[in-house]
């Protein structure tokens, strides 16, 4: 059998916890061969925009994120070559000029809001999961993070959250939620999913051989 890496696709809504449950898998596997690919490192360069043309652009609509850019990293990543992934500012809403040099591992993590959107990442991978929080426990951490984290202020999260990132979630994430293998209720905290996550990730290395 020709050696393959494992995929795991980590979706959910904005502030769901996505990237705590995928770090807590990453976390168990730390002494394996793991990486983990955000979905946001691809969104599109806008850096032939404005500033102001930037803050109009929807974030959270399908059209938003270079997916043929991030298809071709995981065929290279899955043939165990490198990459060079690129790295997202949330502040000035586009890519820095720097990238990351990720070399290929066993374990795949690939995390990201619209990840099951997309027909053909979804073939790419072993394990769908979708992260599934309360839409008021997703806002007010994502007021949190995007004033401290992301240079946002309380204004612009409030419209933003109500004229785009709702809408949107209805629109497109939440119906991705029918594509996926396993839906963990309030993501990093859930220890019974994590655990029965980590247990199969090791059952398809071992029946991949890589183990
Ligand atoms: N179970 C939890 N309880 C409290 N805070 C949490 C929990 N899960 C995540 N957070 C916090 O909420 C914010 C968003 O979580 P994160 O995992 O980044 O979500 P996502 O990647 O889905 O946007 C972060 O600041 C994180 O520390
Ligand atoms: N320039 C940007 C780019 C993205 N966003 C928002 O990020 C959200 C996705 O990231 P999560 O970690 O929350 O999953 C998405 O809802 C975008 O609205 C942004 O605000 N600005």
């Amino acid at each position: 059998m020709t050696k393959k890496p494992v995929v795991i696709g980590v979706a959910g809504g904005t502030g769901s916890g996505k990237t705590t449950v995928a770090n807590e898998i990453y976390r168990n596997f730390i002494d394996k061969s793991i990486l983990m690919i955000e979905q946001d490192a691809y969104y599109k360069d806008q850096s032939h925009k404005t500033m102001e043309e930037r803050v109009q652009t929807n974030y959270d609509h399908p059209l938003a994120f270079d997916n043929d850019l991030l298809l071709n990293h995981l065929e290279k990543l899955l043939a165990y070559e490198s990459i060079n992934k690129p790295q997202y500012d949330y502040a000035r809403h586009t890519r820095a000029e720097e990238f990351t040099i990720v070399e290929p591992k066993d374990v795949i993590i690939l995390e990201g809001i619209l990840i099951l959107e997309d027909k053909r990442l979804r073939d790419l991978m072993d394990i769908k999961l979708f992260v599934d929080t309360d839409a008021d426990i997703r806002i007010i951490r994502r007021l949190v993070r995007d004033i401290e984290e992301r240079g946002r202020t309380l204004d612009s999260v409030i419209t933003q959250y109500t004229s785009i990132v709702r809408p949107m979630h209805l629109q497109f994430i939440e119906p991705t939620k029918r594509y996926a293998d396993v839906i963990i209720p309030e993501g990093g905290q859930n220890r019974v999913a994590i655990d029965l996550m980590v247990t199969k990730i090791r059952t398809i290395l071992e029946e991949k051989e890589i183990l």
